[in-house]
């Protein structure tokens, strides 16, 4: 996790305004974006047989709740941490990102073949992104949404393929980055781009002002 590393040295500052409870590097990028002095609280890997907070779908779950489910769950975690690290008081925030495409929730690829099988389902098509944020202090949490449209070209298995083999998908929801070379992919954004790589950051802004992090 060499991309772990290197930001957990950059971020790990003295005096941070809240802590982060991701270990997403998109969101400790868009953070930096808005000049917010944040701590990461998350560092190594869960093993995938235990994870710190489950990503399970509830049966008949609809995204939009699954997403603002999940966003509270991670922040919770880190409000936890927060206490048991024994840490300076400060607000946490975390968040999640998940693929609606047709009534069904599409979250990151378990692999290569399942990231081919989720882009030929979003060829040609329009889906939303949903990104909740939640933020939490140790007496109360709010939380934010942002859902976007969005709407790829129709795409043709070789590129498909040839996107796969860069492993720009296998970390992301929905199998592709739009910040990335699956930029060429999208015909038309309705929303928010930054909501879309996973931090929106107007909905940020009102949170952090809440919680007196921001003017
Ligand atoms: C659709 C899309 C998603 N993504 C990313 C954002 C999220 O990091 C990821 C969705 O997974 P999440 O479960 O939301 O987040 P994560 O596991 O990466 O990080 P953490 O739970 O530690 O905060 O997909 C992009 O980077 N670009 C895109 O265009």
């Amino acid at each position: 996790m060499p991309e772990i590393a290197a930001s957990e040295a950059v971020d790990d500052i003295k005096a941070p305004q809240i802590y982060l409870a991701s270990r997403s590097p998109r969101r400790r990028e868009l953070l930096k974006q808005i000049g917010i002095r944040f701590r990461p609280l998350l560092f190594r890997l869960p093993p995938r047989e235990d994870p710190e907070v489950s990503e399970a779908v509830l049966p008949g779950e609809a995204a939009i709740d699954y997403v603002q489910r999940i966003a509270l769950a991670k922040a919770e975690h880190g409000r936890r941490l927060v206490t048991w690290r024994n840490l300076p008081p400060c607000p946490v925030l975390a968040a999640d990102t998940t693929i609606e495409f047709e009534g069904e929730i599409i979250g990151k690829p378990v692999d290569e073949e399942d990231a081919v099988r989720i882009l030929k389902c979003l060829s040609g098509q329009t889906h939303r992104v949903l990104t909740a944020v939640s933020v939490a202090d140790a007496a109360h949490i709010e939380s934010a949404l942002s859902i976007s449209e969005v709407r790829f070209s129709p795409l043709d298995e070789a590129g498909i393929r040839r996107y796969v083999a860069t492993g720009e998908p296998l970390d992301k929801a929905g199998a592709y980055g739009i910040q990335g070379g699956a930029g060429l992919f999208i015909q038309h954004l309705v929303g928010s781009f930054s909501g879309v790589v996973g931090l929106p950051l107007f909905e940020t802004g009102e949170l952090l002002r809440q919680f007196k992090v921001m003017p």
